[in-house]
């Protein structure tokens, strides 16, 4: 795909390490926030997106294209085709067990996905060099082996609980993972 040196690992940047309280291989990852637009079940109208982990280190997931996600007539937004890549890369860097946030997505749209489409999302690691982690994912059309729709690269920035308690909700979100602490 089209990627910038911003979502390239530099040289030096090291493998991802799995958490040894993530699910391993065949488990699947569940919501990290029930109100998540990419992933809650209790989101209203958001994507609900359930991913599992085929190795421990990517993640895989589903994701079917309705009514409600179009740009064009019949045909998926490129905004909602982008939320789904974030969220399934988010989804992978999670494995790691550390909080990072989106710093920047780069999305490729090769082929417009109609609605109805399932898309068969992919997502995993391709080096951490210090607070940065670099990602990608892919979305293929009605298989796991089908024609490739939507490329994503990503950089994720390590943050710590702060900056869920000073920008966000930090109670919520602790709310539903009583092990995150503000000051670890
Ligand atoms: C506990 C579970 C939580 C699960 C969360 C799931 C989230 C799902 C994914 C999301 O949707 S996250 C929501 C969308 N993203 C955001 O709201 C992030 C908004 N941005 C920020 O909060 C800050 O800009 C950020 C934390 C990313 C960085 O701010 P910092 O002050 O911590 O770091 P700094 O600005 O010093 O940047 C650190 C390094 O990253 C680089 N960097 C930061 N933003 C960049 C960018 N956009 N592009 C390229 N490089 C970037 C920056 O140049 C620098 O490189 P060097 O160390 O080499 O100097």
């Amino acid at each position: 795909m089209t990627r910038s040196t911003l979502t390239t690992p530099p040289p030096g940047a090291e493998p991802p390490k799995t958490h040894p309280d993530g699910p391993s291989a065949g488990g699947s990852l569940g919501s990290h926030f029930s109100r998540c637009f990419g992933c809650g079940d209790d989101h209203p109208t958001g994507l609900h997106i359930a991913a599992v982990t085929p190795d421990g280190a990517s993640v895989e997931a589903a994701f079917t294209v309705g009514e409600s996600h179009q740009g064009a007539p019949g045909l998926a937004h490129g905004g909602v085709l982008a939320s789904a890549m974030d969220e399934v890369i988010g989804m992978s860097i999670w494995l790691l067990r550390k909080p990072y946030v989106t710093a920047r997505l780069e999305t490729d749209y090769l082929l417009p996905v109609p609605v109805g489409t399932t898309l068969h999302l992919r997502a995993w690691c391709t080096g951490i060099a210090g607070r940065k982690a670099y990602l990608e994912a892919e979305g293929r059309v009605g298989a796991p082996g089908g024609p490739v729709a939507v490329r994503a690269a990503a950089l994720f920035i390590e943050v710590d609980m702060t900056h869920f308690a000073e920008h966000g909700d930090l109670a919520a979100l602790q709310a539903e993972h009583q092990d995150y602490e503000v000051n670890p």
